[in-house]
């Protein structure tokens, strides 16, 4: 669980996340969600953060109106996890109910 994924499963992982990707200047992953006004953008910050709390596994994001820049790694193991894939995973079932733009 706290190992970093080996190439191909990340390959795999990200395959099955729209959106995701490698971020260019760290070991994570990254995404931009655009969602229909700030309101959206928010509520889905405030329902990602108490999935964020159970995973025990939290967001690094960045919130401009309606976008919110995301990038997950695990800091104690110095790159991508599953725990990144199940917060990744948990962040588009959250998205998918909260008003991306159309
Ligand atoms: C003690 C606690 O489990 C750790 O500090 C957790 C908390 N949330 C975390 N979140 C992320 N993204 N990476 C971590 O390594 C991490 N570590």
């Amino acid at each position: 669980m706290t190992e970093r994924l080996s190439p191909a499963r990340r390959r795999e992982a990200l395959a099955g996340l729209p959106g995701w990707q490698d971020a260019e200047d760290r070991d994570a992953i990254s995404k931009v969600f655009t969602f229909a006004d700030f309101n959206a953008a928010f509520g889905f910050m405030s329902r990602v953060a108490l999935a964020a709390e159970k995973l025990d596994h939290h967001p690094e994001w960045f919130n401009v109106y309606r976008t919110v820049s995301v990038t997950l790694s695990t800091h104690d193991a110095g790159g991508v996890t599953e725990r990144d894939i199940s917060l990744a995973t948990a962040m588009e079932a959250i998205a998918a109910g909260t008003g991306l733009k159309p």
